[in-house]
Protein backbone atom coordinates (compact mmCIF):
# COMPACT_ATOMS: atom_id res chain seq x y z
CA UNK A 1 0.00 0.00 0.00
CA UNK A 2 1.27 3.29 -0.89
CA UNK A 3 1.59 6.61 1.08
CA UNK A 4 -1.24 7.54 -1.62
CA UNK A 5 -3.65 4.57 -0.91
CA UNK A 6 -3.47 5.15 2.74
CA UNK A 7 -6.12 6.99 4.44
CA UNK A 8 -3.65 9.24 6.89
CA UNK A 9 -1.07 11.07 5.09
CA UNK A 10 2.60 10.12 6.40
CA UNK A 11 4.91 12.83 6.72
CA UNK A 12 8.86 11.82 5.69
CA UNK A 13 11.88 14.02 5.97
CA UNK A 14 11.89 15.77 2.71
CA UNK A 15 8.09 16.84 3.25
CA UNK A 16 9.46 19.18 6.61
CA UNK A 17 10.88 22.76 5.79
CA UNK A 18 14.00 23.54 8.78
CA UNK A 19 13.60 26.73 7.70
CA UNK A 20 10.85 26.79 10.58
CA UNK A 21 13.10 26.29 12.89
CA UNK A 22 16.87 26.62 11.97
CA UNK A 23 16.89 29.95 13.08
CA UNK A 24 14.71 29.75 16.21
CA UNK A 25 16.11 28.60 19.86
CA UNK A 26 14.13 25.94 21.66
CA UNK A 27 13.49 25.99 25.15
CA UNK A 28 13.14 22.68 26.46
CA UNK A 29 11.08 22.59 29.76
CA UNK A 30 12.71 18.77 31.60
CA UNK A 31 15.71 16.62 30.76
CA UNK A 32 13.68 13.01 31.40
CA UNK A 33 12.77 10.42 29.46
CA UNK A 34 11.52 12.84 26.30
CA UNK A 35 13.09 15.24 27.30
CA UNK A 36 16.54 14.21 27.12
CA UNK A 37 15.89 13.01 23.72
CA UNK A 38 14.36 16.13 22.00
CA UNK A 39 17.31 18.54 23.67
CA UNK A 40 19.95 16.64 22.30
CA UNK A 41 18.32 15.73 19.26
CA UNK A 42 17.55 18.99 18.33
CA UNK A 43 21.00 20.26 19.31
CA UNK A 44 22.46 16.77 17.27
CA UNK A 45 20.34 18.21 14.54
CA UNK A 46 21.97 22.01 14.46
CA UNK A 47 19.43 23.64 16.60
CA UNK A 48 19.96 26.23 19.20
CA UNK A 49 18.57 24.56 22.57
CA UNK A 50 18.37 25.66 26.24
CA UNK A 51 17.52 23.07 28.62
CA UNK A 52 15.27 24.53 31.54
CA UNK A 53 15.62 22.78 34.60
CA UNK A 54 14.58 24.05 38.61
CA UNK A 55 17.93 25.08 40.40
CA UNK A 56 18.98 22.55 42.58
CA UNK A 57 17.37 19.81 39.76
CA UNK A 58 19.75 16.44 39.55
CA UNK A 59 19.05 16.27 36.02
CA UNK A 60 21.19 19.81 35.71
CA UNK A 61 24.46 17.81 36.17
CA UNK A 62 23.34 15.39 33.16
CA UNK A 63 22.72 18.35 30.59
CA UNK A 64 25.33 20.12 30.87
CA UNK A 65 27.34 17.20 30.61
CA UNK A 66 25.80 16.48 27.37
CA UNK A 67 27.37 19.61 26.36
CA UNK A 68 23.84 21.58 26.68
CA UNK A 69 22.94 24.96 28.07
CA UNK A 70 20.83 25.12 31.15
CA UNK A 71 18.73 27.65 32.69
CA UNK A 72 15.41 28.08 34.71
CA UNK A 73 12.96 27.17 33.38
CA UNK A 74 11.64 30.65 32.85
CA UNK A 75 15.02 32.24 32.01
CA UNK A 76 15.02 29.20 29.31
CA UNK A 77 11.47 30.33 28.04
CA UNK A 78 12.46 33.80 27.67
CA UNK A 79 15.28 33.04 25.12
CA UNK A 80 13.19 30.09 23.30
CA UNK A 81 11.19 31.10 20.26
CA UNK A 82 9.70 27.12 20.91
CA UNK A 83 8.88 26.44 24.30
CA UNK A 84 9.07 22.25 24.70
CA UNK A 85 7.37 21.39 27.17
CA UNK A 86 8.69 18.39 28.75
CA UNK A 87 8.35 17.66 32.27
CA UNK A 88 5.76 15.63 33.96
CA UNK A 89 2.15 16.32 32.90
CA UNK A 90 1.10 16.62 36.92
CA UNK A 91 3.37 19.34 37.09
CA UNK A 92 3.29 21.49 33.65
CA UNK A 93 0.39 23.91 34.95
CA UNK A 94 2.86 24.70 37.71
CA UNK A 95 5.66 25.25 35.67
CA UNK A 96 3.59 27.16 32.62
CA UNK A 97 2.43 29.28 34.94
CA UNK A 98 5.98 29.65 36.01
CA UNK A 99 7.01 31.00 32.32
CA UNK A 100 3.78 32.26 31.44
CA UNK A 101 4.98 36.00 31.17
CA UNK A 102 7.84 34.88 29.72
CA UNK A 103 6.24 34.02 26.27
CA UNK A 104 5.96 36.39 23.38
CA UNK A 105 3.35 37.00 20.78
CA UNK A 106 4.59 34.58 17.91
CA UNK A 107 6.39 32.13 20.40
CA UNK A 108 5.23 28.20 19.98
CA UNK A 109 4.66 26.47 23.13
CA UNK A 110 4.85 22.67 22.18
CA UNK A 111 4.19 19.73 24.00
CA UNK A 112 4.45 16.01 23.47
CA UNK A 113 1.49 15.04 24.82
CA UNK A 114 -1.88 16.70 24.83
CA UNK A 115 -3.50 15.96 28.01
CA UNK A 116 -3.01 19.62 29.98
CA UNK A 117 -4.05 21.55 26.58
CA UNK A 118 -6.70 18.70 26.41
CA UNK A 119 -7.92 18.67 29.59
CA UNK A 120 -8.30 22.47 30.20
CA UNK A 121 -5.53 22.68 32.76
CA UNK A 122 -3.05 25.03 30.48
CA UNK A 123 -5.07 27.87 28.67
CA UNK A 124 -2.53 29.65 26.88
CA UNK A 125 -2.54 33.02 25.71
CA UNK A 126 -3.85 33.97 22.51
CA UNK A 127 -1.05 35.42 20.85
CA UNK A 128 1.04 32.43 20.85
CA UNK A 129 1.29 28.51 18.42
CA UNK A 130 0.00 26.11 20.42
CA UNK A 131 1.58 22.93 18.69
CA UNK A 132 2.26 19.36 19.27
CA UNK A 133 5.25 17.06 17.87
CA UNK A 134 5.03 13.56 19.90
CA UNK A 135 7.08 10.97 19.40
CA UNK A 136 5.14 7.43 19.78
CA UNK A 137 8.02 5.55 21.16
CA UNK A 138 9.30 6.10 25.16
CA UNK A 139 12.07 8.29 25.20
CA UNK A 140 15.37 6.44 25.18
CA UNK A 141 14.39 4.84 22.11
CA UNK A 142 13.81 8.27 20.64
CA UNK A 143 17.68 9.06 21.48
CA UNK A 144 18.64 5.77 20.53
CA UNK A 145 17.30 5.30 17.58
CA UNK A 146 18.27 9.08 16.53
CA UNK A 147 21.86 8.10 17.47
CA UNK A 148 21.58 4.70 15.13
CA UNK A 149 20.55 7.46 12.12
CA UNK A 150 17.00 6.09 12.47
CA UNK A 151 13.79 7.57 13.94
CA UNK A 152 10.69 6.97 15.80
CA UNK A 153 7.42 7.40 14.49
CA UNK A 154 5.49 10.20 15.82
CA UNK A 155 2.46 12.63 15.64
CA UNK A 156 2.19 16.50 15.31
CA UNK A 157 -1.40 18.39 16.04
CA UNK A 158 -1.79 22.44 15.59
CA UNK A 159 -4.05 23.19 19.11
CA UNK A 160 -3.58 27.05 18.08
CA UNK A 161 -1.79 28.67 14.87
CA UNK A 162 -1.39 32.44 15.59
CA UNK A 163 1.76 32.72 12.88
CA UNK A 164 -0.23 30.47 10.05
CA UNK A 165 2.74 28.57 10.02
CA UNK A 166 2.40 26.36 13.17
CA UNK A 167 2.36 23.09 11.78
CA UNK A 168 5.19 23.92 8.98
CA UNK A 169 6.95 24.40 12.35
CA UNK A 170 6.00 20.97 14.02
CA UNK A 171 6.89 18.96 11.37
CA UNK A 172 10.46 20.94 11.30
CA UNK A 173 10.66 20.24 15.21
CA UNK A 174 9.09 16.73 14.62
CA UNK A 175 12.42 16.35 11.64
CA UNK A 176 15.26 18.00 14.33
CA UNK A 177 14.11 14.90 16.54
CA UNK A 178 14.39 12.12 13.95
CA UNK A 179 10.63 11.49 13.55
CA UNK A 180 10.76 12.03 10.25
CA UNK A 181 12.98 9.28 9.33
CA UNK A 182 10.23 6.96 10.38
CA UNK A 183 7.28 8.86 9.54
CA UNK A 184 4.66 11.40 11.00
CA UNK A 185 1.27 11.75 11.18
CA UNK A 186 -1.26 14.82 11.32
CA UNK A 187 -3.65 14.33 14.50
CA UNK A 188 -5.33 16.59 16.53
CA UNK A 189 -4.89 17.48 20.75
CA UNK A 190 -8.09 15.32 21.65
CA UNK A 191 -7.32 12.25 19.33
CA UNK A 192 -3.38 12.15 20.26
CA UNK A 193 -4.43 12.42 24.18
CA UNK A 194 -6.93 10.23 24.45
CA UNK A 195 -5.72 7.25 21.83
CA UNK A 196 -2.65 7.72 23.57
CA UNK A 197 -3.93 7.44 27.63
CA UNK A 198 -6.40 4.38 26.48
CA UNK A 199 -3.15 3.04 24.32
CA UNK A 200 -0.88 3.00 27.31
CA UNK A 201 -3.29 1.63 29.89
CA UNK A 202 -5.50 -0.93 28.02
CA UNK A 203 -2.33 -2.36 25.73
CA UNK A 204 1.38 -0.94 25.79
CA UNK A 205 1.45 -0.68 29.45
CA UNK A 206 -1.36 -1.71 31.59
CA UNK A 207 -2.76 -4.66 29.38
CA UNK A 208 0.08 -6.33 29.06
CA UNK A 209 2.09 -6.29 32.01
CA UNK A 210 -1.08 -7.60 33.74
CA UNK A 211 -0.90 -10.84 30.86
CA UNK A 212 2.18 -11.44 31.77
CA UNK A 213 2.05 -11.04 35.36
CA UNK A 214 -1.29 -13.39 34.98
CA UNK A 215 0.74 -15.64 32.96
CA UNK A 216 3.82 -15.72 35.19
CA UNK A 217 1.69 -16.68 37.87
CA UNK A 218 -0.42 -19.26 36.55
CA UNK A 219 2.72 -21.32 35.64
CA UNK A 220 4.41 -21.15 39.33
CA UNK A 221 0.86 -21.56 41.24
CA UNK A 222 0.73 -24.89 39.12
CA UNK A 223 4.08 -26.24 40.00
CA UNK A 224 6.54 -24.79 37.46
CA UNK A 225 9.87 -23.30 38.06
CA UNK A 226 10.06 -19.10 37.99
CA UNK A 227 13.09 -19.14 36.03
CA UNK A 228 10.87 -20.80 33.21
CA UNK A 229 7.47 -19.17 33.70
CA UNK A 230 10.24 -15.95 33.11
CA UNK A 231 11.50 -17.08 30.05
CA UNK A 232 7.81 -18.13 28.71
CA UNK A 233 6.15 -15.31 29.51
CA UNK A 234 8.16 -12.06 29.65
CA UNK A 235 11.55 -12.84 28.22
CA UNK A 236 10.64 -14.27 24.63
CA UNK A 237 7.86 -11.56 24.24
CA UNK A 238 9.96 -8.98 23.46
CA UNK A 239 11.26 -11.70 20.38
CA UNK A 240 7.74 -11.97 19.24
CA UNK A 241 6.55 -8.32 19.34
CA UNK A 242 9.64 -7.54 17.20
CA UNK A 243 8.34 -9.67 14.66
CA UNK A 244 5.26 -8.12 14.65
CA UNK A 245 6.88 -4.73 14.73
CA UNK A 246 8.95 -5.21 11.96
CA UNK A 247 6.11 -7.54 10.01
CA UNK A 248 2.70 -7.08 11.28
CA UNK A 249 0.76 -10.11 13.45
CA UNK A 250 1.44 -12.09 9.62
CA UNK A 251 5.67 -12.08 10.39
CA UNK A 252 5.26 -13.28 13.87
CA UNK A 253 2.23 -15.82 12.85
CA UNK A 254 4.62 -17.31 10.22
CA UNK A 255 7.70 -17.20 12.24
CA UNK A 256 6.30 -19.29 14.91
CA UNK A 257 5.12 -23.23 14.95
CA UNK A 258 1.57 -24.55 13.13
CA UNK A 259 1.78 -25.80 17.00
CA UNK A 260 1.82 -22.06 18.49
CA UNK A 261 -0.72 -20.51 15.60
CA UNK A 262 -3.16 -22.99 16.23
CA UNK A 263 -3.09 -22.72 19.89
CA UNK A 264 -2.81 -19.21 20.02
CA UNK A 265 -5.58 -18.76 17.25
CA UNK A 266 -7.83 -20.80 19.49
CA UNK A 267 -7.26 -20.30 22.83
CA UNK A 268 -6.00 -16.15 22.51
CA UNK A 269 -9.64 -15.39 22.61
CA UNK A 270 -10.51 -17.42 25.35
CA UNK A 271 -7.50 -15.41 27.53
CA UNK A 272 -8.60 -11.43 26.40
CA UNK A 273 -12.50 -11.96 25.95
CA UNK A 274 -15.46 -10.14 25.03
CA UNK A 275 -15.56 -9.37 28.94
CA UNK A 276 -12.51 -7.87 28.38
CA UNK A 277 -13.11 -5.54 25.99
CA UNK A 278 -15.89 -4.55 27.50
CA UNK A 279 -13.57 -3.64 30.28
CA UNK A 280 -11.33 -1.86 27.34
CA UNK A 281 -14.62 -0.26 26.24
CA UNK A 282 -15.31 1.03 30.31
CA UNK A 283 -11.88 2.73 30.20
CA UNK A 284 -11.61 4.74 27.07
CA UNK A 285 -14.88 6.02 27.75
CA UNK A 286 -13.41 7.26 31.32
CA UNK A 287 -10.99 8.57 28.96
CA UNK A 288 -13.21 10.47 26.84
CA UNK A 289 -15.22 12.23 29.71
CA UNK A 290 -12.35 12.98 31.69
CA UNK A 291 -12.79 10.63 34.53
CA UNK A 292 -9.45 9.25 34.29
CA UNK A 293 -7.82 12.40 34.10
CA UNK A 294 -9.75 13.81 37.15
CA UNK A 295 -8.54 10.86 39.57
CA UNK A 296 -5.03 11.45 38.03
CA UNK A 297 -5.07 15.15 38.85
CA UNK A 298 -7.05 14.42 42.42
CA UNK A 299 -4.03 11.19 42.94
CA UNK A 300 -1.45 14.00 42.48
CA UNK A 301 -3.26 16.41 44.92
CA UNK A 302 -3.32 14.28 47.43
CA UNK A 303 0.15 13.23 47.34
CA UNK A 304 -0.07 10.19 45.29
CA UNK A 305 -1.19 7.92 47.64
CA UNK A 306 -2.15 5.06 45.39
CA UNK A 307 0.66 5.60 42.71
CA UNK A 308 3.05 4.88 45.33
CA UNK A 309 1.56 1.52 46.53
CA UNK A 310 0.82 0.15 43.43
CA UNK A 311 4.49 1.28 42.44
CA UNK A 312 5.47 -0.17 45.36
CA UNK A 313 3.60 -3.75 44.84
CA UNK A 314 4.82 -3.69 41.47
CA UNK A 315 8.66 -3.26 41.93
CA UNK A 316 8.17 -6.13 44.76
CA UNK A 317 6.08 -8.34 42.37
CA UNK A 318 7.58 -11.92 42.53
CA UNK A 319 8.58 -11.63 38.69
CA UNK A 320 10.57 -8.52 39.77
CA UNK A 321 12.77 -10.97 41.97
CA UNK A 322 13.48 -13.74 39.46
CA UNK A 323 14.23 -11.67 36.40
CA UNK A 324 17.02 -9.06 38.11
CA UNK A 325 19.93 -12.29 38.64
CA UNK A 326 18.04 -13.83 35.55
CA UNK A 327 19.04 -10.25 33.27
CA UNK A 328 22.30 -10.29 35.37
CA UNK A 329 23.63 -13.56 33.55
CA UNK A 330 22.22 -12.29 30.02
CA UNK A 331 24.46 -9.24 30.87
CA UNK A 332 27.38 -11.73 31.29
CA UNK A 333 26.81 -12.58 28.06
CA UNK A 334 26.97 -8.44 26.85
CA UNK A 335 30.42 -8.58 29.39
CA UNK A 336 31.79 -11.34 27.31
CA UNK A 337 30.61 -10.16 23.66
CA UNK A 338 32.49 -6.59 24.77
CA UNK A 339 35.55 -7.92 26.14
CA UNK A 340 35.59 -10.20 22.74
CA UNK A 341 35.39 -6.71 20.95
CA UNK A 342 37.66 -4.57 23.13
CA UNK A 343 40.49 -7.52 22.52
CA UNK A 344 43.45 -6.83 20.02
CA UNK A 345 43.13 -8.28 16.86
CA UNK A 346 45.17 -11.54 17.41
CA UNK A 347 46.82 -10.07 13.82
N1 LIG B 1 8.03 8.99 28.75
C1 LIG B 1 7.77 8.89 27.44
O1 LIG B 1 8.39 8.12 26.72
C2 LIG B 1 6.73 9.76 26.80
C3 LIG B 1 6.30 10.91 27.45
N2 LIG B 1 5.49 11.76 26.77
C4 LIG B 1 5.13 13.05 27.38
O2 LIG B 1 6.33 13.82 27.54
C5 LIG B 1 6.17 14.70 28.64
C6 LIG B 1 7.33 14.49 29.61
O3 LIG B 1 7.20 13.20 30.14
P1 LIG B 1 8.49 12.33 30.54
O4 LIG B 1 9.61 12.63 29.60
O5 LIG B 1 8.04 10.93 30.70
O6 LIG B 1 8.87 12.97 31.97
P2 LIG B 1 9.99 12.46 33.01
O7 LIG B 1 9.28 12.22 34.29
O8 LIG B 1 10.78 11.37 32.40
O9 LIG B 1 10.95 13.74 33.12
C7 LIG B 1 10.48 14.88 33.71
C8 LIG B 1 11.59 15.92 33.71
O10 LIG B 1 11.05 17.13 34.20
C9 LIG B 1 11.83 17.61 35.30
N3 LIG B 1 10.90 18.21 36.25
C10 LIG B 1 10.08 17.57 37.11
N4 LIG B 1 9.37 18.46 37.83
C11 LIG B 1 9.76 19.70 37.39
C12 LIG B 1 9.40 21.02 37.74
N5 LIG B 1 8.48 21.25 38.68
N6 LIG B 1 10.00 22.04 37.08
C13 LIG B 1 10.93 21.82 36.12
N7 LIG B 1 11.32 20.57 35.73
C14 LIG B 1 10.73 19.54 36.38
C15 LIG B 1 12.53 16.38 35.86
O11 LIG B 1 13.73 16.75 36.47
C16 LIG B 1 12.77 15.57 34.59
O12 LIG B 1 13.93 16.08 33.99
C17 LIG B 1 4.80 14.38 29.24
O13 LIG B 1 3.85 15.25 28.71
C18 LIG B 1 4.54 12.96 28.75
O14 LIG B 1 3.17 12.63 28.71
C19 LIG B 1 5.06 11.53 25.48
C20 LIG B 1 5.44 10.40 24.82
C21 LIG B 1 6.22 9.39 25.48
C1 LIG C 1 5.98 5.91 25.86
C2 LIG C 1 4.64 6.40 25.57
O1 LIG C 1 4.26 6.61 24.42
C3 LIG C 1 3.65 6.50 26.64
C4 LIG C 1 3.40 5.10 27.12
O2 LIG C 1 2.47 7.07 26.10
C5 LIG C 1 4.08 7.37 27.81
O3 LIG C 1 5.18 7.17 28.30
O4 LIG C 1 3.25 8.23 28.20
MG1 LIG D 1 2.43 7.12 24.15
MG1 LIG E 1 1.58 8.55 27.20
Amino acid sequence: MTNDELTTTVYYDDDADRSQIDDKTVAVLGYGSQGHAHAQNLSDSGVDVVVGLREGSSSRDAAEADGLRVATPAEAAAEGDIVSVLVPDTVQPAVFEEIRDELEAGDTLQFAHGFNIHYNQIRPPEDVDVTMAAPKSPGHLVRRNYEAGEGTPGLIAVYQDETGSAKEEALAYAHAIGCTRAGVIETSFQEETETDLFGEQAVLCGGVTSLVKQGYETLVEAGYSPEMAYFECLNELKLIVDLMYEGGLGEMWDSVSDTAEFGGLTRGDRVVDDHARENMEEILEEVQNGTFAREWIAENQAGRPSYTQLKDREENHHIEQVGAPLRDLFSWADEDEKEAAEAPADD
